[in-house]
């Protein structure tokens, strides 16, 4: 089956009320290509704002950058799967690298955090990826099994259906040093082939795997090529006018 092409949008940290009404607006604008899946995630604090300002007819979707895993309670400054969807919000970002590295997020934590999301029916970009030190160990592929066994032995098949892989060396990540695309093509390969391992042939073709690291206007045309990349989760160029033809990068 022909896996649908999703692009992510992570502005991370960045932008204000004014900058990001002005990104939704040029999207709304743009000519999108309507085979793929845009999701694009603000910061909390803009969520709502963002929710207002995508045009219903485009068809992004608006994605937190996380979310917690208990339902409600004394847990302070964090969000809830809840409180997501009560805000419309219905996809979040979870085990990003800058967060299992900056803020100790641990294998276990972001699977626990995904389960909860799945269960509360908020779809979730699951990010996996090696450091420079473990690729250069030859452990890139170890790595990611083992984040990807956490987080499998907390899910059902059917779980898969609300989740997409985004595979992101953190090697990749705001460093412009793109991975190359066999680089990129082996990982999401070896990344599959254990989906189809542990979980059949239906999750394995199925579920999407992006690629992220320094994708822009310019690299995503050759990488959007590989059989095994469904798509991009990007952080810098999702904040400039090339994202659209990031977005368009499949046709
Ligand atoms: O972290 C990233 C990628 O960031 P860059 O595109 O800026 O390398 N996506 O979640």
């Amino acid at each position: 089956m022909a896996r649908k092409f999703f692009v992510g949008g992570n502005f991370k940290m960045n932008g204000t009320k004014e900058s990001i009404k002005s990104i939704i607006e040029n999207l709304n604008k743009a000519s999108l290509d309507p085979n793929v899946e845009v999701v694009i995630a603000p910061p909390a604090l803009y969520l709502q704002l963002a929710r207002d300002t995508v045009d219903k007819a485009s068809g992004v979707e608006v994605a937190a950058q996380n979310v917690y895993h208990k339902p409600n309670g004394a847990y302070t400054g964090e969000i809830s799967v809840a409180q997501l969807k009560d805000s419309d919000i219905h996809w979040t970002i979870l085990g990003h690298s800058e967060r299992r590295t900056l803020l100790g997020e641990t294998d276990e934590l972001v699977a626990s955090k995904t389960k909860a999301a799945v269960e509360g029916g908020v779809s979730v970009i699951w990010c996996c990826g090696e450091s420079l030190e473990e690729r250069e160990a030859g452990n890139t592929v170890a790595v990611v099994e083992r984040q990807l066994a956490a987080l499998a032995a907390k899910l059902s098949a059917a779980d898969w259906k609300k989740i997409v892989i985004a595979y992101e060396p953190i090697w990749a990540i705001g460093t412009g040093k793109v991975a190359t695309v066999q680089q990129a093509q082996e990982v999401h390969e070896a990344i599959r082939k254990w989906l189809r391992t542990q979980f059949g042939d239906a999750v394995a073709d199925e579920t999407r795997i992006l690629y992220g690291g320094s994708v822009n206007g310019k690299n995503c045309k050759d990488l959007a090529k590989e059989k095994d990349i469904d798509g991009f989760l990007v952080g810098g160029a999702s904040l400039k006018p090339e994202f659209v033809d990031i977005i368009n990068s499949n046709q």
